[in-house]
């Protein structure tokens, strides 16, 4: 599917869609527990692809409007009839490798290309040293995955580098173990933001892990704990709100976006960018909303080591601003599900933007966004950050646009309520 975008402003009132982290994690968390209510979840392909998992793992889930009802296996995950199809989702695909590394038997983890080339070796080495055979098929760390349960804890060490997913799985994974496990942090740790919201579900059950803040990081956590999720209700989604204020800011108009109360999301950071580039932004946070007018951008340094799924809306930003902008410290951001940093420098440079690539940086200079025919590169960030640039630019298509699915299925309508010329065609 193709989207076509014209010339356009927005204006209006919107709610932020439902945070998919949180709603991975309680979906897992809660699939770990009992019998929980999740209010409110992101019901999109990547949190049904979580769904499915908990289910092949023993879970019972209840799909109703608003909420799902979870029946879980309390701690103990069964083996799986079938190989598990995690679709497009990096974070089932870690957070239920390592809940499989909790069952007695075996289970295959699998997803579509683009999974299957995203890597996870530091995961399975870890998975490993704690007891369990972990390995990719291929050897060369990407899915599909086999594991082969009995975790159990240690000592370790894990490279923070690559992905906090893999620290994320084994703080969801190890409590439910019958020895201790210190998890120490080798390197900088990229997207610390995302272990933060996993502790905080981690603590919201009912479990404890102690942090040692250091020059190196230690997760100290210990054996022999149960989760008791009861109740959660999702919070919105700052990655999701990202395209929705841009699209304000880039086009100078005014937009309302609710559902946007604080939490430990990361990309939080976009209210504070989007300031700092010149948009008139005002978050309240007492009732959750953000109004933001666009007022001409001016261009930033944007240091993406905590938050890299902002980068594509920042790209776009960095287009439209007055100067030269540089996202710094984003080699993580390769990653994803497409290599993010190639990705918007190509689309950027076929709108006539001038883009400088380097192995953990873009340095873009604004410029006047001229349409052309976009790649989506099947990555819902990339489609959803260039139909703001096409907003700009006008006469402006781009494809593979259905992936929007992964996050933020209702894009489109949200965008065309606000006013928005986009076209799926
Ligand atoms: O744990 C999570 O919910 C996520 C962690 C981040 O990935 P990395 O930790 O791999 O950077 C982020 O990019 C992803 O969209 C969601
Ligand atoms: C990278 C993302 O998600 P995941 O790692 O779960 O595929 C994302 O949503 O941008």
């Amino acid at each position: 599917m193709k989207v076509s975008v014209s010339t356009s402003k927005v204006n209006g009132e919107v709610f932020a869609p439902p945070s998919k982290s949180y709603t991975h994690r309680a979906i897992t968390i809660a699939a770990l527990s009992d019998d929980c209510v999740i209010h409110r979840p992101l019901m999109s392909a990547d949190t049904l692809a979580s769904i499915r998992a908990a289910e092949a793992l023993g879970a019972s889930i209840e799909k109703y409007e608003d909420r799902i009802h979870v029946k879980g296996v309390n701690g103990k995950p069964h083996v799986p009839n079938n190989v598990i199809d995690v679709a497009n989702s990096g974070t089932t695909l870690r957070f239920m490798t390592a809940v499989s590394a909790l069952t007695n038997g075996v289970t295959v983890l699998t997803g579509d290309s683009s999974i299957r080339n995203r890597p996870n070796q530091p995961l399975l080495d870890v998975l490993n040293k704690l007891g369990v055979e972990a390995y990719s098929t291929r050897g060369n760390g990407c899915a599909p995955i086999v594991v082969r349960g009995g975790l159990k804890g240690a000592i370790t060490t894990i490279d923070g580098s690559i992905s906090s997913q893999f620290i994320s799985a084994l703080l969801i994974a190890c409590p439910l173990t019958t020895q201790s496990t210190t998890l120490s942090i080798k390197g900088e740790m990229k997207s610390r933001p995302y272990v933060d919201v996993t502790m905080e579900l981690i603590e919201q059950a009912g479990a404890e892990i102690l942090v040692e803040e250091g020059n190196t990081i230690k997760f100290i956590i210990p054996a022999n704990q149960r989760y008791n999720l009861k109740e959660y209700t999702v919070p919105g989604d700052f990655s999701s709100a990202s395209y929705l204020l841009a699209a304000a800011a880039v086009t100078g108009s005014t937009v309302i976006v609710k559902n946007l109360f604080p939490s430990k999301q990361g990309d939080i950071e976009i209210i504070e960018v989007l300031e700092r580039m010149g948009a008139k932004i005002a978050w309240d946070k007492e009732k959750g909303v953000a109004e933001i007018t666009g007022n001409g951008l001016q261009a930033t340094t944007f240091d993406a080591g905590a938050t890299p799924d902002l980068v594509p809306t920042i790209a776009v930003l960095a287009a439209c601003a007055d100067g030269t902008t540089v996202i710094e410290n984003a080699e993580h951001v390769r990653y994803k599900e497409t290599d993010r940093l190639h990705a918007m420098a190509m689309e950027l440079t076929k709108m006539g933007i001038s883009v400088r690539e380097e192995p953990d940086q873009l340095t873009i200079t604004g410029g006047t966004l001229r349409g052309a025919e976009l790649h989506g590169w099947h990555d819902h960030r990339i489609i959803m950050a260039l139909t703001i640039a096409g907003m700009v630019a006008g006469d402006t298509v781009i494809d593979t646009a259905e992936a929007v699915d992964i996050s933020f299925p209702n894009f489109f309508e949200v965008m065309k309520e606000l006013g928005a010329a986009v076209e799926l065609i």
